[in-house]
């Protein structure tokens, strides 16, 4: 697997100047990948046209040589976009009722809820859980579409510092368990470093990548290792 991104550039309907320009970005199966950059550089854009909700006037965004189209890969938007009718266990189901080669019963669906510490509410809706447990449920539901590559904007974003730890925990276990593409937009430097085999950090009219030189796998000791706090400081500055 291969996702590849060619020349791309996006202009929003209505504005004149592009805001994704000439990208060029490689992706390869098994990888982890973070976009960083201030707000308003893209990266959720970048996101949107993978998932084939937008679509790039120039360039070309395809998966082993086939252009991508909706539906080809799981993504969790920013705002999660849980059903309100639905309960927990109903909303990870969703999938299951799409797609129905998926391969997904009520039992495994429960337990994932247990391995996220959500196995008391599954019969509960979506506005009697905090918004962690909401953003997990979101979180669940996209890497249980069944698909390889995995689009991830900003899972985290709302958990309080140990449930983002114990989440990103997880994610690496889940991550090299199930064999994932990880596709992840962030705007916590420490977790793209902890997290990521690359880096992607959006300019205005520029992009750089950058290896993370931590060793598979990771562990949270880490978090506090020259190499990590280095790395930090070094993507604060570029930033
Ligand atoms: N529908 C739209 N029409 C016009 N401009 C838009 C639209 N959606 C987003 N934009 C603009 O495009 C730019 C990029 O937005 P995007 O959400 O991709 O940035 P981002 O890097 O993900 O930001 P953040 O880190 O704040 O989430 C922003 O300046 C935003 O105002």
């Amino acid at each position: 697997m291969t996702l590849l991104l060619k020349n791309v550039t996006y202009t929003f309907p209505k504005e004149k100047k592009p805001i994704i320009s000439d990208l060029n970005l490689k992706i390869e199966k098994g990888e982890f990948v973070s976009l960083i950059g201030k707000s308003g550089t893209g990266k959720s854009t970048i996101l949107k046209l993978i998932t084939g909700l937008l679509k790039q006037a120039l360039g070309e965004i395809t998966i082993n040589g086939q252009p991508i189209s909706l539906g080809d890969v799981g993504y969790m938007p920013q705002k999660d976009l849980l059903l309100p009718w639905r309960t927990v266990m109903d909303n990870i189901m969703i999938g299951a009722e799409i797609q129905k080669d998926l391969q997904l019963t009520k039992e495994d669906a429960r337990n994932w809820l247990k391995r996220v510490g959500l196995i008391d509410y599954e019969q509960a809706l979506p506005n009697q859980i905090s918004g962690g447990m909401r953003q997990r449920v979101a979180f669940l539901r996209a890497m249980l579409t069944g698909k390889e590559v995995l689009l991830l904007d900003e899972p985290f974003g709302a958990l309080d510092s140990i449930t983002k730890k114990e989440m990103q925990a997880w994610l690496l276990s889940i991550w090299q368990e199930l064999d994932k593409t990880i596709v992840f937009i962030t705007h916590d430097l420490e977790e793209a470093s902890y997290l990521s085999d690359r880096i992607i950090l959006l300019k205005q009219y520029s992009v750089e990548e950058i290896e993370v030189p931590l060793h598979r796998p990771r562990h949270a000791d880490m978090l506090h290792s020259s190499e990590l706090v280095g790395l930090r400081r070094e993507l604060e500055k570029k930033i």
